[in-house]
């Protein structure tokens, strides 16, 4: 037994940091785009691997052992989204606690939505972490001014210039309302959630960012982050979901839009 631990340790650590690695790319990825075409990548490849060896077919098992190269690479590119809001996660990482100024923004903000909420008027957030939502303000129009409640109940007050699309939020400033974001295509069971909740989905596949919505026909806060979402949430989960990401990154394993009250 000793021995077999002594020749065989390296093995077992080998195996241990792969399983870890799969596990969390597995974890990852599930949620995103991407996944389903890696799974029909991944099936595809091991059906005609098994094929061709089963049948030795020498020139599917070259062109095979040297698709991989390319595989790669298309993977990079059809990941890259995920890629980037991990490495600015790793780059941005917080640990312990929200410090003072940044849990004040956090409260107001939430005070805000509940208001917004008990008048039923709609309104999307994206809070702006590691990754720069530059290219959907631009899509708005910049403000750069200080959050505060009247002001955002203002923007989202009905038929107002700046009422539709998202307002991004960054570090106690709005940046920019009005804004467009991208339109989640993921498939939801729940056929009520519209485009609203569809562009705080978007936002938070393609950034890192959180996006917070009120829903101007039920008045529910939800949240989405990383490709989820967390629909209908009371607001001390909301609050504790946000807390959790805006000082850990992340965290549980959130429920889907199937589930979260
Ligand atoms: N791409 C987008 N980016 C930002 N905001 C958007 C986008 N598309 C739609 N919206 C906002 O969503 C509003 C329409 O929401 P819709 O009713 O379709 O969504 P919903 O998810 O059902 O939300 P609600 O529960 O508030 O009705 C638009 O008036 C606009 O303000």
């Amino acid at each position: 037994m000793w021995e077999f631990i002594t020749l065989h340790w390296k093995d077992g650590i080998e195996i241990l940091i792969l399983a870890v690695l799969l596990y969390q790319g597995y974890r990852f990825l599930k949620a995103t785009r991407g996944a389903r075409i890696l799974t029909g990548l991944l099936t595809l490849m091991l059906g005609l691997t098994l094929i061709s060896q089963l049948l030795e077919l020498d020139v599917m098992n070259w062109l095979l052992s040297h698709f991989s190269v390319f595989l790669a690479v298309g993977l990079v590119v059809i990941f890259q989204p995920e890629l980037r809001r991990v490495l600015a996660e790793l780059g941005s990482h917080r640990f312990f606690s929200l410090n003072s100024a940044e849990a004040a923004n956090v409260d107001l903000l939430l005070e805000t939505m509940v208001e917004l909420s008990h008048k039923r008027h709609g309104a999307l957030f994206a809070l702006q972490r590691g990754i720069d939502l530059k290219q959907f303000a631009e899509s708005g129009v910049m403000m750069d001014a200080k959050l505060s409640s009247e002001l955002i109940r203002t923007v989202f007050f009905p038929k107002t210039a700046l009422h539709d699309g998202g307002m991004i939020v960054e570090q106690g400033r709005i940046v920019a309302a009005g804004c467009v974001f991208p339109v989640s295509q993921k498939e939801m069971s729940d056929r009520s959630i519209g485009l609203r909740h569809r562009a705080g989905l978007g936002v938070s596949e393609e950034s890192d960012a959180v996006a917070l919505i009120v829903s101007e026909e039920t008045g529910a806060l939800s949240m989405c982050y990383r490709g989820k979402l967390e629909h209908d949430l009371e607001l001390n989960k909301l609050k504790s979901r946000l807390q959790q990401i805006l000082m850990f990154g992340d965290d549980e394993d959130a429920d889907s839009e199937e589930g979260a009250k």
